[in-house]
């Protein structure tokens, strides 16, 4: 399977980024020897916009691996889909979807990405049962409904979800070996053997 990893790690306040530099590495080596072929993109390293389009137009699974900052994604990973997801105009989708022919096309279709998946992996100090439980701050919405704006974004380019890694408590108790085995056991899960078509890889993501 062709995996495009992109790491939104970011040194910036009380992130070091270094967390998630480990995870995407993880994922790098756990994928690497599993025979996936991977491009990888740090955004913190900077990247040419049209490289970026090519990479999504060669991969199956795109794999954002970043932090949450203020209940969502940080702005340096907005920007790079801002960037590359509008100069992926007519490669990454055609149009918003709609016809002025035939009104049963619905906003949102017109992505070009069918048939390819998307992954997030992500880091947060809030614990687990904030985002799961119905009297706790995310009111029991989960972490894809916390993250609904961000997977409606990739499926407006035709992407679908695969499951959602989170690692919980990061910053109050870090545990990260804990986290990293974790994390590779989702993959394997996920993605297992190069060979497996990611069709297969278990369970899909309903937002
Ligand atoms: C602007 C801003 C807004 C934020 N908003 C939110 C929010 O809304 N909700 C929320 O829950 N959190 C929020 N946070 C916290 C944020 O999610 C965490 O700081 C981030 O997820 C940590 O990821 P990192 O890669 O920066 O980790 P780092 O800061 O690099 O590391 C986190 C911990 O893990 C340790 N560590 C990292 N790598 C390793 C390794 N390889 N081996 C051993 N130990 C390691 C570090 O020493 C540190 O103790 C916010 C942070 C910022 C800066």
């Amino acid at each position: 399977m062709k995996i495009l990893l992109i790491n939104g790690g970011k040194p910036f306040a009380h992130s070091g980024g270094e967390l998630n530099n480990t995870f995407h590495a993880v994922a790098v080596e756990a994928l690497t020897e599993r025979d996936h072929r991977i491009h990888e993109t740090v955004i913190e390293q900077g990247y040419d916009v049209d490289a970026e389009v090519q990479k999504f137009l060669w991969a199956d699974v795109i794999v954002y691996q970043m932090p949450g900052w203020w209940m969502g994604t940080p702005w340096s990973v907005k920007r790079y889909i801002d960037e590359v997801f509008t100069a992926g105009h007519g490669s990454l989708y055609a149009n918003d979807g709609r016809s002025r022919h035939d009104p049963s096309k619905q906003y949102g279709g017109g992505g070009l990405l069918q048939g390819r998946r998307y992954m997030l992996s992500l880091t947060w100090n809030a614990p687990r049962e904030a985002f799961d439980e119905a009297d706790n701050f995310f009111e029991g919405r989960g972490v894809d409904g916390v993250y609904f704006p961000f997977h409606k974004s990739q499926q407006f380019v035709g992407l679908e979800g695969l499951p959602t890694f989170i690692a919980n408590d990061v910053m109050k108790m870090p545990d990260v070996e804990r986290h990293t085995a974790e994390y590779r056991e989702h993959l394997d899960r996920v993605f297992g053997q190069a060979e497996t078509p990611v069709a297969e890889a278990r369970g899909s993501l309903t937002v």
